[in-house]
Order: structure tokens, then C-alpha cells, then sequence
């Protein structure tokens, strides 16, 4: 707990780098490997917890696609987007633009359907019980090939007006944002966002791509285009949303330690940084202790912390009004706390 515990915990906040998936507790893994008659590698919590040690995003994407694979019905998607949404609300979030990996579970014979309908409904109910507000990002796997991209985009069709947008996710280094050029094109034309991870263990390169070649509406993690001060500068003059992920850079490795986190300089830069919890249960913590160990390990100010937090709405897809709303009200919450 750090002193500025209470402002973090009050101010309003969005998430925007979140995926369901990795939302999935170990304890309801076991509860749903048991219901489904699924065998995983880990018989307790602690278990569970001992394998949870990284030493790269492979590592951890190895267990994370492991995981799901006891996501069958479309009860169990809507149980861990609920238990997530309910984490979230405890953290005083109040916005989630959620992530997706449909291919991981058509791939193993899930129907997209069940995945998708599970994820909405909860989403929904979310809205009504818990007020929190949301949009959904359907993300490719990137160490898969464009043309199963273009497999998904199709099939997917029914339920695009559900999507606010399409995002990009996975193995990254080896598979650049180039290799999905005409698909994101197509989503383009097809009137979606675009959201893409980059630079998280790959080179700066592949955040140029996505800026400029892809076009990306936001960057996912976008640790390494810290390297490159032209991209420093068109990330400045352009406003393009970074997504950065605190505990996830540690755990990933992406970081040795959080002191040397982009977070503080981003913000000095002018550019548009906000904080989120990636993959919460593998990673360590939800939104509310990302912002605790960012502040601690970079000594944030309050100013600093508020600004994160508007951010989090100003680089959101939501409407304009919706996002002066959100800040006008960390605006006044700010200033009864005296910040
Ligand atoms: O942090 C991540 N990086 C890339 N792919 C992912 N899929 C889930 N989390 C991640
Ligand atoms: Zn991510």
C-alpha cells in the first residue's frame, strides 16, 4: 500500500489492455476442469501458483493457451468475464475495453458462438448489476497466418457489430504487424479499431509498422519505442493511445525491475500512457495493484496518478462526451482529495 493508495483506489478508471482469458483464475480452472471432466497439470492453488514463474511472454503463453483449454460452454465464458468485471468494480473500474482470443478456442473445437455469446451476455449483465461499461476487441493470434485471420474475420461476421474493434496478439518477435497487412486493412474498411501489441518484447520496428503502416488506433505495451525518439515524437503528436501493462512487464521479463519502467518518462513526454493488468491471475494483480506498483517504483505523484487514470478514458474508444464526463469527474474527485 503506498500513500497514495486512496486516490488510486477512488479514482474512476478504464481498462483498456485486458484479456478475458487471462482473467481465469486458478480456482475456477480447477472448479471447471472438474465440471467438464478436464485434466490440467496442477492439483492445488499453490501448485497452480509455482508455474505461474516466467521467463518470457512463450513461457507464459504456453500455460495461458493450456489454461483455457478447460473453457468449453458458454456458462464457463460467462463465469470468467463476470468474476473479472467483479475484480474490476472492487478496483472502481468503470470502463473495460476487453480483448478476446477466439482462434485459441475454435482451434480446439469450442463453437465461436458459445465463446462470444458467453462473453456478451456477461458483459451485459455487467452493465446492468455492476454499472460498468464496456466494448469488446476480437484478437487475432499473431504466430498463426494471415489467411486464418481472414478464416476468423469471416466467421465472425454475424457478431461485428458487437466488436468495437480487432486487436493483435501472441508470439511477437518473428511475427511483425506486416505479416497482417491486407487483414487489417480489410478491418479498416470494415470499420474497426485497431489496436495492435507491439514493442513488448519486440524491436521498435514493430511499433513504426503499426503506427505507420498499419495504422494502429492504439499500442499494446509499446515499451520499446522508448528506444527511438522519432517514434517518441509521432507517439506525441498523434495522441495514439499506449496501453502499458506494469506487472506484466515484470513478469514477462520485459523489465528486470519496475524502476525501469517507461511509465514516468511517457508521461514527462507528453504522451498518452495509462496502466492495466494484461492477464491479471497469471500476472499478479488487477488494475488497482498495477497502479500501486507503478507509483511505488517510480514515486508518482498525485498529478501523475490522475493523469493516468484520464488517460485511461481519453485513450479509450468511447464517445467524446462520454470521455469529458469521465474526466471532469476524476477532475473533481481529484480535487476533494486535494490533489
Ligand atoms: O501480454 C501479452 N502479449 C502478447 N499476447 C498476449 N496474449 C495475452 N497476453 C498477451
Ligand atoms: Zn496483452
Amino acid at each position: 500500500m503506498s500513500a497514495h493508495s486512496d486516490l488510486i483506489h477512488k479514482l474512476p478508471k478504464a481498462e483498456l489492455h485486458l484479456h478475458i482469458e487471462g482473467s481465469f483464475e486458478p480456482e475456477m480452472m480447477m472448479t471447471l476442469a472438474e465440471r467438464n471432466r478436464i485434466d490440467i497439470p496442477f492439483k492445488t492453488l499453490d501448485e497452480a501458483k509455482a508455474a505461474y514463474d516466467f521467463n518470457n511472454l512463450q513461457e507464459f503463453l504456453d500455460l495461458y493457451y493450456q489454461g483455457m483449454n478447460v473453457l468449453r460452454t458458454e456458462q464457463d465464458f460467462h463465469e470468467m468475464t463476470f468474476a473479472y468485471l467483479q475484480r474490476a468494480k472492487a478496483d472502481n473500474v468503470v470502463h473495460v475495453e476487453m480483448f478476446f482470443d477466439p482462434q485459441a478456442h475454435t482451434e480446439r473445437g469450442v463453437a465461436f458462438g458459445a465463446v462470444t455469446e458467453g462473453i456478451l451476455g456477461a458483459l451485459e449483465r455487467g452493465e446492468k448489476e455492476l454499472g460498468i461499461t464496456s466494448e469488446l476487441i476480437m484478437s487475432f493470434l499473431r504466430h498463426l497466418s494471415e489467411e486464418d485471420g481472414f478464416v476468423l474475420l469471416d466467421e465472425s461476421t454475424p457478431w461485428h457489430e458487437h466488436f468495437v474493434g480487432v486487436g493483435l496478439d501472441s508470439s511477437e518477435v518473428g511475427h511483425p504487424p506486416l505479416k497482417f497487412q491486407r487483414l487489417f486493412e480489410r478491418c479498416r474498411e470494415l470499420g474497426f479499431k485497431l489496436c495492435l501489441h507491439a514493442g513488448e518484447e519486440g524491436p521498435p520496428e514493430y511499433v513504426r509498422e503499426a503506427l505507420l503502416d498499419i495504422g494502429a488506433d492504439r499500442i499494446d505495451h509499446g515499451n520499446r519505442a522508448m528506444e527511438d525518439p522519432a517514434l517518441i515524437e509521432i507517439l506525441r503528436d498523434t495522441q495514439i493511445p499506449l496501453t502499458n501493462c506494469p506487472l506484466s512487464n515484470l513478469s514477462l521479463c520485459v523489465l528486470d525491475d519496475l524502476r525501469k519502467s517507461p511509465v514516468k518518462r511517457q508521461l514527462e513526454e507528453g504522451l498518452l500512457v495509462c496502466v492495466n493488468s494484461d492477464d491479471p491471475a497469471y500476472f499478479g494483480g488487477y488494475i488497482g495493484q498495477n497502479y500501486e506498483a507503478i507509483t511505488e517504483a517510480l514515486e508518482l505523484s498525485s498529478d501523475q496518478i490522475v493523469q493516468l487514470a484520464k488517460n485511461s478514458f481519453t485513450g479509450s474508444f468511447l464517445p467524446d462526451d462520454q470521455k469529458t464526463k469521465h474526466v471532469a469527474a476524476i477532475d473533481q474527485i481529484a480535487a476533494t482529495m486535494g490533489g
